[in-house]
């Protein structure tokens, strides 16, 4: 095992803008194949405003089935918020590194929070890091935003982050209803696990070019560990990959669609039959590229465990029970070593 150490990288951004031609070693995965096959049906697009339609929830399951992954139209968000958010974010990561790091996460030089302008801790000498830098807020509960840290700059970052949190708050009940249907569970059944002190995150991630991207990953492949994801992605630029019989598969970038994923959380709650897709984003040697990642998970305090609907003697239980908390905690750890935290609570 390798010796433990707590290094504080530099930002991945800072890193970028010195490299020349090879990227570091800590950035280089071993043996890397990037290569992705084009689907063989594209990702369905879903859209939002015709979910009762039995057609377009047949859509959606066969989405969830196949690819844990859907691409989602109509779903109440205009154009220019999207534009002005997808800006913002730009605007942050082009700042000085001095500006971005008021919004740090760390304290004398130690990463102390998930939030902030993120330094992930370096656990190991051998942890492989990805090519990407990010900035984390917690938009949910709305009460506990804390705005010390979100960035003063731009001027109206706060605000439209703001508004564009509350759409897609409600395009998550809108979709966990849809899915609790399709389920033949209670509408409101995932709705109702997220209480009052469920969580969620904004990450904006930065993916700057790299010289080398046969080298390295902009996010190494791993699984959402929280309920659902909400992506939105930079007009234009790919890169965003999905695993499917072990074989991996491009994502096309869709101007103004967002890309919707179950996460683990949602698989063990509806006990393995929609999983949470294994994806990853190769990086690009012209074009810096940017997405924003709204994570929704259930209260830290709340046991996690199939729902009892979904559980009988056909289909028993498959994944053994878990406080959230600590499965959010495993999730890391595991994501740091480049492995899945919910492999191991599987029966
Ligand atoms: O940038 C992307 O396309 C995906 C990002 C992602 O997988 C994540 O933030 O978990
Ligand atoms: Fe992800």
């Amino acid at each position: 095992m390798a010796a433990s150490v707590t290094v504080v990288p530099k930002t991945v951004q800072e890193v970028a803008a010195a490299v020349v031609e090879e990227p570091p070693s800590r950035y280089v995965q071993p043996e890397l194949d990037r290569h992705a096959d084009e689907m063989p049906e594209p990702i369905p697009l879903i859209d939002l405003s015709r979910l009762t339609d039995a057609d377009e929830a047949d859509k959606l399951h066969t989405a969830l089935h196949t690819w844990g992954f859907f691409l989602a139209t109509n779903h109440g968000i205009e154009d220019s918020l999207m534009d002005a958010m997808m800006n913002m974010s730009r605007e942050f990561f082009r700042q000085p590194d001095e500006e971005k790091h008021k919004c740090s996460n760390l304290v004398d030089g130690k990463p102390f929070s998930v939030e902030g302008y993120v330094n992930d801790k370096l656990e190991t000498q051998d942890q492989i890091l990805d090519w990407n830098a990010q900035l984390r807020l917690r938009v949910e509960p709305e009460d506990e935003r804390n705005f010390a840290i979100w960035p003063s700059y731009p001027e109206s970052f706060r605000d439209v982050l703001q508004e564009y949190a509350s759409r897609t708050k409600t395009i998550r009940d809108l979709v966990l209803r849809s899915m609790a249907k399709l389920l033949e569970l209670d509408d409101d059944y995932f709705v109702d696990q997220i209480s009052k002190k469920a969580s969620g995150i904004a990450r904006f991630n930065y993916y700057p070019p790299c010289s080398r991207p046969d080298l390295v990953l902009g996010f190494k492949s791993h699984s959402d560990g929280g309920l659902l994801t909400i992506l939105f992605v930079d007009q234009d630029v790919g890169g965003l990959q999905v695993q499917k019989d072990g074989k991996w598969y491009s994502v096309p970038a869709k101007p103004y669609t967002l890309v919707i994923n179950i996460a683990d959380c949602l698989e063990i709650m509806n006990n393995g039959i929609f999983k949470s897709p294994i994806h990853r984003v190769v990086s690009n040697a012209e074009k810096e590229r940017l997405s924003l990642a709204m994570f929704y998970v259930v209260d830290g305090e709340m046991m996690l465990e199939p729902a009892p609907g979904l559980v009988d003697e056909k289909r028993p239980s498959r994944y053994r029970k878990i406080k959230t908390k600590d499965f959010i905690d495993g999730v890391f750890e595991h994501f740091r070593e480049g492995k899945r935290f919910i492999e191991t609570l599987k029966i």
